[in-house]
């Protein structure tokens, strides 16, 4: 199968076709390892995750029938590679990524003191939180939601353009695609339950958002406190959990591999159960919007 599809230069495969799958599991029968049915994959120009993913069904049997989806179109995700961000003054640590949705958690985004100026910043402009109205696109207050918020425009105060600046570079878009911070606090029992990040397409009021800016792509929650208890930023479709931690950020994005809107990207804010919730949080859009 050496001569099969290697085209020089152009785009690596990262669709395993079903002769290929039929290969690796006769490879394996006949006790090839690991290795070197990799690097046949490679040689023949497969993707390496692609290339592992199909060489770990072969030897340990697949999750799920081999797809026939298309390929995965041209989007890529904003994130950049590596165990640690440029975030423009500061170097910030990837602890944990989570490939579909796109999910990282990053260490190191605020210091303690910045974390208490902000939270200082935000008391003074508290406001029950409030939810777009999907007829209106009107924000409402809805029981939804029962934090309380405070929105800051783009580099309305020295700090907050320090963070603004900070959350653009992390989240590889120019400050112009952000949204104004917003900060919000949850007190006892205050929680945020599922929904989605993105503005529903369909929805009346999503149209006037969808015109300056484009759709949402991607948030960043920054994390002012450690919570008691209860507060974890929950992905309940994929079953993950994140433990609020002062200083933290939790970055996702709302994109599935074909480009299409990511329903996975479902999630919420659990019930505070002791103490406080104070978290930061930065959307950016598809285009450079005025704010
Ligand atoms: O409170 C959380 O952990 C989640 C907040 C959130 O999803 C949002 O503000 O859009
Ligand atoms: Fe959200």
């Amino acid at each position: 199968m050496n001569d099969r599809g290697h085209a020089m230069g152009s785009r690596l495969h990262t669709k395993v076709t079903p002769d290929w799958h039929r290969w690796l599991a006769e490879a394996v029968a006949a006790g090839y390892a690991a290795p070197d049915l990799l690097t046949t994959m490679k040689e023949n120009g497969f993707d390496e995750r692609a290339s592992r993913d199909a060489i770990a069904d072969a030897l340990f049997g697949s999750p799920a029938p081999p797809s026939n989806a298309p390929e995965p179109s041209t989007f890529r995700s904003h994130l950049r590679a590596g165990h640690v961000l440029d975030a423009g003054d500061r170097q910030v640590r990837v602890l944990v990524r989570v490939a579909r949705p796109t999910i990282a958690v990053l260490d190191g985004v605020l210091d303690p003191s910045e974390c208490e100026a902000l939270r200082a910043l935000a008391t003074t402009r508290l406001a029950r939180s409030q939810v777009v109205n999907p007829g209106t696109g009107v924000g409402v207050v809805q029981d939804i939601r029962t934090s309380e918020g405070a929105n800051f425009g783009r580099g309305e105060t020295p700090l907050i353009a320090r963070i603004d600046a900070r959350a653009a570079a992390i989240m590889n878009l120019d400050q112009e695609h952000g949204e104004g911070l917003q900060a919000m606090r949850y007190g006892p029992a205050a929680e945020y339950l599922p929904h989605f990040d993105y503005f529903p397409p369909d929805d009346p009021g999503s149209q006037a958002h969808l015109r300056n800016g484009g759709q949402r792509v991607s948030t960043l929650i920054m994390y002012l406190n450690d919570v008691e208890a209860g507060g974890e930023t929950i992905f309940p479709r994929i079953d993950f959990s994140y433990v609020p931690r002062q200083g933290q950020a939790l970055y996702f994005e709302y994109n599935a591999p074909d480009g299409s809107l990511d329903l996975l990207s479902l999630h919420g804010g659990a019930p505070v159960l002791s103490g406080e919730k104070w978290i930061l949080t930065k959307w950016m859009r598809e285009r450079p919007f005025p704010g």
